[in-house]
């Protein structure tokens, strides 16, 4: 989910809603933000721990520990999960092929928090679409997203994979590993470990639908 602050597109995951919901004043162009309180405001920090230069380092690195774990990439495909693991499994491919000059299939899935307000359960994530333009069957799929955390958008993920396949094994890239895993999940390819508290939000920005590149960690409470 997007939204405009002034002429700045700003970016907002579920969990994000609530935090520009109270820092308008607060955008994403400071790196590092200290500042005080103002009327109807909590105190917010925010501090950038990826720039674009970053980005960029890490997902080529990530693409050549693609090619090697996997000799190659004959039996590779990426999956993207909406959002943003959408734009950066398209970034890898792009990488893969300028290295090996290898065409990787990228397919797509949307994977949304669904909450059940007759069942009082609490939310979860799960698949809403997909796009997947190739067979996953015997292939080596790895899923693409930016942020890692509780693991149970990944566990969503799996499942709907096996549910339209039976792929050879799955694989997980991500962005950024912030830790507090739920459930038993470990990323293959990590841009960057980012030991974080549960108070703290990572933000990940892409230019494709951001308008920049940047990751960065702010204080939510
Ligand atoms: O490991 P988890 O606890 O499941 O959290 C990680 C997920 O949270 C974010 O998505 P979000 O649902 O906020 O939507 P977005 O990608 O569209 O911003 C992020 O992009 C991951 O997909
Ligand atoms: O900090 C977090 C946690 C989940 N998803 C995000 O995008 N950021």
């Amino acid at each position: 989910m997007s939204m405009t602050i002034g002429n700045t597109a700003v970016s907002c995951s579920k969990r994000q809603d609530f935090f520009y919901a109270v820092s308008k004043k607060s955008l994403i162009n400071d790196q590092t933000i200290g500042r005080s309180k103002t009327a109807g405001e909590e105190l917010l920090e925010e501090k950038e721990i990826l720039d674009e230069k970053a980005i960029g380092r890490a997902l080529t690195r990530l693409a050549h520990e693609v090619i090697e774990r996997n000799e190659g990439v004959d039996s590779v495909v990426l999956v993207g999960i909406k959002t943003r693991g959408i734009y950066l499994a398209k970034r890898l491919a792009d990488r893969i092929k300028s290295i090996e000059n290898k065409d990787v299939a990228v397919g797509e899935l949307d994977i949304t928090l669904y909450r059940d307000d007759l069942k009082q359960k609490t939310d979860e994530p799960e698949l809403i679409g997909s796009i997947l333009p190739m067979s996953i069957e015997s292939k080596t799929v790895i899923l693409v997203d930016d942020v890692l955390y509780t693991g149970r958008t990944i566990r969503a993920a799996m499942d709907a994979l096996m549910d339209v396949g039976r792929p050879q094994r799955i694989q997980l890239a991500v962005l950024i590993d912030r830790g507090h895993r739920e459930l038993p999940i470990r990323p293959d390819y990590i841009g960057k470990n980012v030991p974080t508290s549960k108070e703290e939000q990572i933000a990940v920005q892409l230019t494709e639908i951001d308008g920049m590149d940047t990751v960065t960690i702010r204080a939510t409470s």
